[in-house]
């Protein structure tokens, strides 16, 4: 038996430590809690061994320390995982407990409690025993076996029981359970002691994948003829019995159930007989390429294998009926009002929860599940792939079938429907039994992407969004590591899904960089889902419409295949953008405006026609600079080095003609966007006591105060980070966008993101380019993406779309380009650049970040590494700095920077690798030095 364990630990310390094991027994991938100085720490564990340490001093031995508990009886992180995080641990630069530690959201389980389900064996010993009678070779008495059976029985239906449940059902007791769990018969798992029963509620979930073939088959749709978007059946259980399920098909125009004047009675009851199941025999699974069949169907994609059927009657298909209406989830509380309504007695959903057919889960409140049937039925219009998106889909099919990883990116325009092509593209892995996994930038801010992922696949995915508390993020890990959930869809930390069996991982918007982590480690979740399906062996799938550069460039290379997708959808027309020259406008009106004469016409003209109107103001809050007239400081934040904001009070007072040295309304306040630093807005300058402040440059408030003195009749929403904090908030906002309730929008970058809102007819964009001026490299990049981005979101429906770009610089290339819709032209132009001048994607680039309380420790730091670094010369690289960063002080920590550019990363590599350790020989702390292995954000 192996005596000791090497665990890593959540410390910023690049190593592992030794702990002996005693009696106990661990894996690699396991939690164990060690010691560690004083306290008690979890790790885990990778490598178990028989060394024992030696010391260096052979007169002083090492007391070895015991692990203290063995959390995990498996792993839990797979081979596949733990190669993962000992890449980003390498890559990044980063120490590997702490990225272990960022790859289990499980370390709140400590203090919790085991509950018990059955595993694979117990069900065959279940299904054995009951054919056969029990084993006779058991060591156990012949209660303690039947007490076994109980228990296994009492667990079929696979639900996680309490061991004191169980007890008490069954008399089987812990050790007796323990000693099933050691038999495989059983799977332990922990899981929180107590919830706040305030903030959770039931939701009421179909199960279907545990092989009972039972799907909706679309929520509106006409029932017949396969179809690719939306949900559909697919491949499940085992291969034995062929028998193929349609599905139960709720009849079109249902109403929203959830709307009070919905569904009555009669309708739920029509819903009911409306069920049906048909069933007939089925040919093989998806053979050959997709898409190549005339019509451009995917072709057998309705073969379904399904274990058994069950047998329902009315009042349970029923309740069937209803979840499977609502994308296969819904709040009990929601539920039981419709039952009720439908005459359907309370006491059914608690048979089929018995029978096994539906499980209860609990989700915090926050979590809307309620409202997913509005939405499933909005989304849930299908789509014939048109021929760009059939021959995208075969490609992706066509790799997976290959096998093996291959990585591609998916180049297509902004409403040339990529979301259908990953629906189905998912779809497929499924039906070959296979996962899938879907990185999109932030949940929160594109509901709708995740809304149609729920709608095609049910109580299959599994969401994973920051707003989950570390019980619900734990509880969905189990879930998918139970393979439960076969499509996860999550932010960047969903890469590290414990998902077996990958057959696709896709990343939406994959220039985002809000894919890029900015503490330890730093690692890029577009590249470690590239990684990901590297170790897997599988295909994965980079989406974008302006693919960052590095992603062109390996496309370029001929490392990842290209798809592209150069038409909208339906021969719908890219918007016709124009530019207005914010200098002439200038000199024709004598006057500063926010907005141009031609861009308030159009928006007129927009809103007359009975059309919706976009207008871009990328800052958030009413004037981002307040600067004193008199001696020109500028109001800065205590605690960093940036302007603060103004951000206008809503008590009353407003003075129409402006700010100037006036009193601000009730409720105003000068803002950090960094920090989130608050003052009051001073009478006078606090560096020279004058009382002439002035308010400069238009954020989203000053832009949504202005266009409603402008259009009076316009009904305006706002889309910033004021208005819209939760997930909720977005969804309410987009919902009154897709009802036509908002006719004018104005918001920040956060209008850009891949919202589909058919009415958008004008996307107006002011002061986009002044981030051109930005001290980064990419600042180019990011106004192309932002300016493409939000062209995009104009003319999705019937109508064509019109674009006005205010400007400053009309002659940038940046603008002529985008106004081409020229992404290839843009990326041919700025790789020039930066070839040229030596950066990513044409050098491989590192920021070695310093950061400190006091000027003189970072300045101290910094200069020794640049000595350093100039003494030791490393061939292939460059070093810039150090010099402060862009911004110099942040939440009172100085910040001086050193950029090394590497032509290539083996080169850089080098330099890295006797980084970390001469910084530790110098004492220099590990914390203070923050490496950014190809940084994203440069500020
Ligand atoms: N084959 C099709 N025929 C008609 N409409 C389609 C088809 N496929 C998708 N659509 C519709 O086209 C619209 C745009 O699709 P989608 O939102 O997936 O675009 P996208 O490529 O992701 O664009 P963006 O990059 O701007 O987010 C949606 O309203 C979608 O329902
Ligand atoms: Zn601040």
């Amino acid at each position: 038996m192996p005596r000791f364990v090497d665990v890593a630990l959540p410390i910023p310390l690049d190593r592992a430590f030794t702990y002996g094991l005693g009696e106990l027994e661990a894996c690699v991938g396991a939690r164990v809690l060690v010691p560690f100085s004083g306290q008690k720490l979890m790790g885990i564990v990778v490598r178990v061994h028989d060394e024992a340490p030696v010391a260096d001093d052979p007169s002083k031995p090492i007391e070895i320390k015991r692990v203290e508990q063995v959390l995990d009886d498996e792993a839990l992180l797979s081979d596949e995982l733990m190669e993962l995080g000992r890449w980003i641990a390498a890559y990044y630069c980063a120490p590997l407990g702490e990225t272990l530690r960022g790859m289990v959201p499980l370390m709140a389980e400590v203090k919790r409690h085991f509950v018990y389900r059955i595993g694979e064996r117990g069900r065959a010993v279940l299904y054995e025993g009951a054919a056969k009678g029990s084993s006779l070779r058991s060591k156990l008495s012949a209660d303690d076996q039947n007490r076994e059976y109980a228990a296994l029985n009492y667990l079929e239906a696979g639900d996680a029981v309490k061991a004191a449940t169980i007890r008490s059902a069954t008399g089987a007791n812990k050790a007796l359970l323990d000693g099933m769990v050691k038999k495989k018969w059983l799977v332990r798992e922990a899981v929180a002691e107590s919830r706040d029963a305030r903030r959770v509620e039931m939701v009421a979930v179909l199960r279907d994948s545990q092989g009972l073939g039972i799907r909706e088959q679309g929520l509106g749709g006409e029932g017949s003829g396969p179809r690719v978007q939306g949900p559909g059946p697919r491949a499940q259980g085992s291969e034995g019995d062929s028998v193929a399920v349609r599905g139960i098909e709720p009849e079109p125009e249902v109403p929203d159930a959830g709307h009070p004047d919905g569904a009555g009675a009669g309708e739920n009851v029509d819903r009911v007989s409306g069920l049906e199941f048909r069933v007939s025999g089925l040919g093989p699974v998806s053979e050959g390429p997709v898409g190549q069949t005339p019509d451009g169907q995917i072709p057998a994609e309705l073969s379904v294998a399904a274990r058994r059927l069950p047998k329902l009657n009315e009042n349970q298909l029923a309740v069937m009926a209803e979840l499977a209406g609502c994308g296969g989830r819904e709040l009990v509380r929601e539920l039981r009002v419709r039952l009720e309504r439908a005459g359907v007695p309370e006491s059914t959903l608690g048979t089929l929860v018995k029978r096994g057919l539906v499980r209860l889960e609990e989700v915090a409140q926050s979590f809307s599940v309620s409202g997913l049937g509005a939405h499933g039925r909005r989304f849930a219009h299908e789509h014939r792939l048109n021929e760009a998106q059939t021959a995208a889909l075969a490609t992706i099919v066509a790799a997976m079938d290959k096998g093996g990883f291959a990585p591609h990116l998916l180049f297509g325009v902004t409403g040339s429907g990529k979301t259908a092509v990953y629906i189905a593209a998912i779809q497929q892995a499924l039906d070959r039994g296979r996962s899938a996994l879907l990185l999109v930038p932030e949940i929160g801010l594109t509901p709708g992407t995740a809304m149609h992922m729920v709608a095609a696949f049910g109580g299959e995915v599994a969401l994973l969004h920051s707003q989950l508390t570390p019980d619900k993020r734990a509880e969905q890990w189990h879930r998918i590591r139970r393979g439960e959930a076969r499509v996860v869809i999550g932010t960047r930390s969903a890469v590290f899904s414990p998902l077996t069996n990958l057959g696709l991982i896709l990343v939406d918007e994959e220039h985002d960089g809000a894919y890029k982590q900015e503490e330890t480690p730093r690692y890029h979740g577009r590249d470690v889902a590239v990684m990901r399906a590297k170790l897997a062996g599988c295909a994965v799938v980079l989406g974008s419409a302006t693919p960052s550069l590095e992603s062109w460039h390996n496309a370029e290379r001929g490392r990842y295949a290209r798809i592209d997708m150069l038409e909208r959808v339906s021969n719908r027309p890219m918007p016709a953008v124009e530019l207005v020259d914010m200098r002439e406008e200038f000199r024709a009106t004598g006057q500063e405006q926010i907005f141009s004469r031609k861009l308030l016409e159009e928006t007129q003209a927009t809103l007359d026609r009975g059309e919706q109107a976009i207008i871009l103001l990328n800052r958030r809050g009413y004037s981002f600079v307040v600067m004193c007239r008199k001696c020109g400081e500028k109001m800065e934040c205590e605690n960093c080095a940036i302007s603060l904001t103004y951000h206008k009070g809503q008590g009353s007072g407003i003075r129409e003609q402006g700010l100037e040295g006036d009193v601000a309304p009730p409720g105003s306040r000068l803002e950090c966007h960094y920090c989130g630093f608050k003052v009051g807005v001073p009478k006078a300058c606090p560096h020279c006591t004058s009382e002439h402040l002035y308010f400069l440059g238009a954020g989203s408030q000053q832009g949504e105060e202005r266009l409603a003195g402008l259009f009076p009749g316009a009904r305006i929403g706002r889309m910033d980070r004021d208005t819209v904090r939760t997930r909720g908030d977005m969804e309410r906002l987009l919902e009154r966008l897709h009802s036509g309730e908002i006719n004018l929008l104005v918001g920040t970058q956060m209008i850009a993101k891949g919202h589909d809102i058919h009415g958008v007819t004008f996307v107006g964009v002011v002061g986009a380019d002044f981030a051109l001026g930005l001290p980064d490299f990419r600042s180019a990049e990011r106004v192309f993406q932002l300016l493409t981005q939000v062209s995009g979101r104009a003319g999705r429906g019937d109508l064509p779309g019109k674009v006005l770009v205010q400007t400053y610089q009309p002659a940038h290339y940046v603008h002529e380009f985008s106004q081409r819709h020229d992404f290839v032209g843009f990326a041919a132009r700025e790789m020039y650049f930066r070839r040229a001048m030596k950066y990513p994607p044409l050098s491989v680039l590192a920021n070695v970040l310093v950061q400190g309380e006091t000027l003189e420790e970072v300045l101290g730091w910094s200069a020794r590494i640049g000595r350093w670094l100039e003494r030791k010369k490393f061939p292939g690289v460059r070093v810039l700095g150090p010099a402060p960063a862009p911004i110099s002080r942040i939440k009172r920590i100085y910040r001086y920077h050193l950029l090394l550019k590497a032509e290539q990363r083996s080169r850089l590599g080098v330099l890295l690798k006797e980084f970390v350790p001469w910084l530790e020989a110098e004492e220099i702390p590990r914390r203070n030095v923050v490496v950014d292995v190809d940084a994203v954000h440069l500020m």
